[in-house]
């Protein structure tokens, strides 16, 4: 390939048919190779081939591969550039393809097409002494390929223009026009980037136009940003760090992900409430009334709740204590919660912590981590939109623990009133004030709180409920509720004082009123089709004559099914010793708090013992046989 005049090209090249982008001595060019010839060209010369002359082929522009190989070529533009395939990756998806990188060494002449199959071969004439893109000409070229290499699809024709000039004068005739275009729109697009708000919006309506409004907005998004974060009342650490980043963002293209995220990390910030409250209207006699209205019976936990919003109110700034609602499932701790929110006309939040075991749910990801986000708690605030809402912290009992570090030991700092006015979320890497939000957690054992976390709450048990309370609960809230939900009416439903206790003993044994709420779900759900039936039937007769539907003890065994637990029958002391008594029932404790029974002899009861605690419920799982 050497020779005393420089290095030669092959005068026999295999050729490539192209018809996206164009390959100009000294550049290197990605190709994207599908069609028959092309794919037999790397198959059999590139792949195969050991030597580097079989790396070097020649790359014509302008002139796309037919799809058969069948199909005749058509005709090939005649000057195309000899270049070596630095690198192939093949790849089967989303069809066969290969991947050429290619690097120009110079010019030839297609002489004559010697084979067309399996791919082109062609006699060809070489143009350029390579010594020229090595040495003299160097600097010319790199301008020349630096430059034109960032040429998008409009400028293909001009760069197969450049690409025929052979001689260095017309090659610049040809690509000086537009170095000094794009050159150009890129002193524009800066000068806008730097110009002021203001400045920008009396120049841009006259202004110039180059293609390019997507630069304009931009600038003014840019702009937008920057007048976002100097108007989102930051504390000053935080805006210095933001105007770096903007600073940052301002010189980074677009096409970089690290735009991406320092735009998201950018827009979070300035929607974060860091000056944003809500006025706090606490009246301690209506609250008490909203308490009761919404509420039946709890009258401890209603009492406690109502101290400590009294002195919320006349000592303002009072740190802690945290409140934690303990008791079993369904007893509504959630919705105590949701009520001491709109007592004190706060925003409320609720935050499971059930199964969380990475410490970054609460304090977020680093941004060097990929999928970096911020933890729950700065997630809460900036949907809630103000920095004083009342955040649940429901289930702080279930909290795991992982490789990935400890939440309840982030949750510490949350929580304690001396540390969390300057919580440092990984994510934001700068301080937030959580002294304002009020938290209340609630679990349904504090065994399985780690002690350090219980440390900083004051427990409040909240008891399961007696059969008495539940129908009270049922009658006063659950099935107006439910009522409403399902659009029904009262003169549509009824559900007599003795059905609701029916279903209270025999379909659902639990400590709360969840299943109970269910169940009556169930029943306004099967009335509901009855009632809209009637209501196609004609105007006069809308209110069939059965209506108020009553639900009944047959009605509740039709809808629900046969009841899953009997009645209870109180043994008498001794009954065991009977010699009637064979066998005893055996029953479990399913409620949640199990995990917490002190011995294992525990759970076991007999139908009618009601000393082991209201609060639980049982589920039958067998019998015992007495052995005599
Ligand atoms: N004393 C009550 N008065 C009126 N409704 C109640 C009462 N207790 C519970 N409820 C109702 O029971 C349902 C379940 O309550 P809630 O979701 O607050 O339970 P919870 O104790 O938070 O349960 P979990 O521990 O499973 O989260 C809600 O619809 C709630 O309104």
């Amino acid at each position: 390939m050497a020779s005393s005049g420089g290095i030669q090209i092959p005068s026999r090249l295999p050729l490539l048919l192209t018809h996206e982008g164009v390959l100009l001595p000294g550049s290197t060019v990605r190709f994207s190779v599908d069609s028959p010839r092309n794919m037999q060209l790397v198959g059999q010369r590139l792949l195969k081939g050991t030597s580097l002359k079989s790396t070097i082929i020649g790359v014509i522009p302008n002139s796309r591969d037919p799809e058969q190989d069948t199909d005749d070529l058509p005709a090939l533009h005649n000057i195309g550039t000899a270049g070596i395939a630095v690198q192939v990756v093949g790849s089967n998806w989303p069809k066969p393809h290969y991947t050429l990188l290619i690097t120009g060494l110079c010019r030839f002449r297609v002489c004559s097409l010697l084979k067309e199959r399996p791919f082109v071969l062609a006699e060809v004439e070489q143009l350029d002494k390579l010594e020229q893109y090595t040495t003299s000409a160097a600097e010319g070229d790199a301008a020349e390929h630096g430059e034109l290499k960032e040429l998008s699809q409009k400028f293909y024709q001009a760069a197969v223009q450049v690409l025929d000039a052979i001689s260095l004068e017309e090659r610049f005739q040809k690509a000086l026009p537009m170095l000094t275009r794009q050159i150009e729109g890129l002193k524009l697009l800066q000068r806008s980037r730097k110009m002021s708000p203001d400045k920008e919006k009396r120049v841009t309506p006259s202004g110039f136009n180059l293609d390019g409004e997507d630069e304009d907005e931009d600038g003014d998004d840019m702009a937008a940003l920057e007048r976002k974060i100097h108007g989102a009342s930051m504390p000053e650490a935080a805006l210095r760090v933001c105007l770096k980043e903007l600073k940052r963002l301002k010189k980074m293209p677009q096409s970089m992900p690290e735009f991406a995220l320092t735009r998201n990390y950018l827009d979070l910030m300035v929607e974060l409430p860091w000056n944003r409250n809500t006025k706090d209207c606490l009246d301690i006699r209506s609250a008490r009334t909203l308490l009761d209205n919404d509420h039946y019976a709890m009258d401890k936990l209603k009492r406690r709740v109502l101290e400590y919003l009294a002195v919320r109110q006349l000592k303002t700034t009072l740190k802690g204590p945290i409140l934690c609602f303990v008791g079993p499932p369904g007893v509504g701790k959630t919705s105590v919660g949701r009520s001491i929110a709109r007592m004190l006309g706060r925003e409320f939040h609720r935050i499971a912590l059930g199964g969380v075991c990475d410490q970054s749910d609460i304090r977020g990801h680093r941004r060097t981590y990929v999928g970096s986000m911020p933890g729950r708690i700065i997630n809460g605030l900036k949907m809630v939109g103000v920095n004083n809402p009342v955040f649940l912290l429901d289930e702080v009992d279930k909290l795991g623990k992982s490789l990935q570090g400890d939440p309840a030991a982030a949750l510490l700092e949350v929580l304690d009133p001396e540390q969390n006015h300057s919580f440092t979320d990984h994510y934001l890497n700068v301080a937030f004030d959580l002294s304002q939000v009020l938290f209340i957690a609630t679990a349904n054992t504090t065994a399985t709180i780690p002690p350090a976390l219980l440390d900083r709450m004051e427990v409040l048990q909240v008891p399961g409920y007696t059969q008495e309370e539940k129908v009270e609960i049922a009658h006063r809230h659950l099935i107006p509720n439910q009522l409403e939900q399902h659009g029904l009416t009262p003169q549509q439903l009824h559900i007599p004082q003795d059905s609701s206790r029916d279903i209270i003993c025999r379909y659902t044994r639990e400590a709360g009123v969840r299943s109970l709420e269910r169940k009556i779900g169930a029943i306004c759900r099967a009335v509901a089709v009855k009632v809209a039936e009637g209501r196609r039937l004609p105007e006069a007769v809308t209110a069939p004559p059965e209506m108020p539907i009553v639900i009944d003890h047959v009605a509740l065994k039709d809808i629900l099914g046969p009841p899953p637990f009997e009645t209870e029958v109180s043994p008498t002391p001794g009954w065991w010793s009977l010699p009637n008594i064979r066998f005893m029932q055996v029953f479990v404790c399913t409620c949640r708090c199990r995990s917490a029974s002190p011995s294992p002899v525990w759970p076991w009861v007999w139908p009618g013992h009601r000393s082991v605690g209201r609060s639980c419920s049982w589920r039958p799982v067998g019998w015992r046989e007495k052995v005599s």
